[in-house]
């Protein structure tokens, strides 16, 4: 829904209290907003800065979450969060491409504005009915690739020249290993967003657990002034983190993905016993993974899942570096990685997934807290 401003009702010598009213509503319908909301849709920086301007001199706080779309419940539960705690939240959708190495899955990644517009309108609408926030969603910030890259896209690959925001060593191990351009695209494209936004507080989900130290080291080594709040992973039933990626895993390989989970929650427990050692807790989490690959690769290709472990990781929880014995007093991030591969003889009719059903990477964390009684 795009209205338009009343022009030339200035050039009237009949300028009555009904002029006045429509040019007034006009000017406030100037903009575009997501249809059965009162959600700003705002696709430029100049649009973003033309309305957080007034919210500075209102003292109003402004939070940001930011997403890549694909809306799903993990990030409602960011977004709920974010409108209990501040005056206006804003939304950003952008599928950063400097993120995604040239080998990944840009090109396919699920892009469905129409659906996730319905979702903010109808979150919004339970926000305003529930008496415990103090805002609401007020705006969603949806820009180009031009816009968020001023001087000319840089491009994805890993000898890219351009104007990156890099954070080392952080973002060369664990996902930064197999995914060498990530942390540089998203380290680069926050720091675009805060600085557009200026958002007193922004909203991360834990499920991307090496992305929340990233972003609370960026945050600390270029004084920003912004608030990192992380949200807690929201799962299925069954234990598998929500994602807008597990729309390309289909039927088969679905039932398969809780592994991930299942393997963590037995190296968590062998901790919640007392285990500090490395190799005990990994150990742990390893046999449930072995366990599942060996039913899996027992059965005929028609009917099995194969899935590759790229990590299993026991790290420190600011640095995100290996450890080899918790210190019980800092605790630790237990996180793993692993690659669903295409399913082998696919069956006529069988729901493959998205896209056909690509490779698909599968990321999860438990957070180990430090023990209270040290
Ligand atoms: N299951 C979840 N629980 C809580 N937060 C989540 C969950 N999934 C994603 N988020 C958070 O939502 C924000 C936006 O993430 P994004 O749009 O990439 O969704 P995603 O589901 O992580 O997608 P992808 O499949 O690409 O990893 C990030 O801060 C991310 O950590
Ligand atoms: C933070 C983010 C929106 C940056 O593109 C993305 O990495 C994500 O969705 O987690
Ligand atoms: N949620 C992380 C975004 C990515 O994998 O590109």
């Amino acid at each position: 829904m795009l209205a338009h401003p009343v022009r030339g009702l200035t050039g009237s010598h009949v300028f009555n209290r009904t002029a006045i009213r429509t040019m007034a509503t006009a000017r406030r319908q100037a903009f575009e907003t997501i249809p059965s909301s009162p959600i700003r849709v705002m696709r430029t920086v100049d649009a973003v800065r033309r309305w957080r301007k007034p919210q500075y001199l209102d003292h109003r706080i402004v939070s940001l979450v930011p997403t890549m779309g694909a809306l799903h419940q993990g990030h409602l539960s960011l977004i709920r969060s974010a409108a209990r705690e501040s005056h206006h939240v804003v939304v950003s959708i952008y599928v950063n491409p400097a993120q995604f190495g040239i080998k990944e899955d840009l090109a396919s990644y699920p892009v469905t504005w129409e659906s996730d517009c319905k979702i903010l309108a109808e979150l919004d609408r339970e926000l305003a009915d529930d008496g415990g926030n103090l805002g609401r969603i007020s705006a969603v910030f949806a820009p180009t690739t031009p816009e968020m890259y001023p001087s000319g896209f840089p491009g994805q690959e890993v000898n890219s020249k351009g104007s990156f925001v890099i954070l080392t060593p952080i973002s060369e191990i664990l996902e930064g290993r197999t995914r060498p351009t990530f942390f540089r695209g998203v380290a680069t494209v926050c720091m675009k967003l805060f600085n557009i936004v200026q958002p007193e507080k922004v909203y991360f989900g834990q499920k991307d657990v090496q992305q929340t130290v990233l972003i609370r080291k960026m945050v600390k080594d270029f004084m920003l002034p912004t608030e990192v709040v992380i949200g807690p992973t929201i799962r299925e039933s069954d234990g598998l983190a929500l994602s807008s990626r597990n729309v390309y895993l289909g039927e088969r390989r679905r039932k398969v993905a809780p592994v991930l989970n299942r393997a963590l929650k037995a190296a968590e427990e062998r901790y919640l016993n007392g285990a500090l050692d490395r190799k005990q807790l990994l150990d742990a989490a390893n046999s449930v993974i072995t366990g599942v690959l060996n039913e899996q690769s027992a059965l005929s290709p028609e009917k099995r899942a194969i899935f590759e472990v790229d990590y299993i990781s026991l790290a420190d929880p600011s640095s995100m570096e290996e450890l080899t014995e918790i210190d019980p007093k800092k605790g630790s991030i237990l996180s793993g990685a692993i690659k669903m591969l295409p399913v082998e003889s696919p069956q006529p009719g069988e729901d493959l997934g998205h896209s056909g059903g690509p490779a698909v990477r599968l990321i999860d964390n438990i957070i180990l807290k430090p023990s209270t009684e040290t």
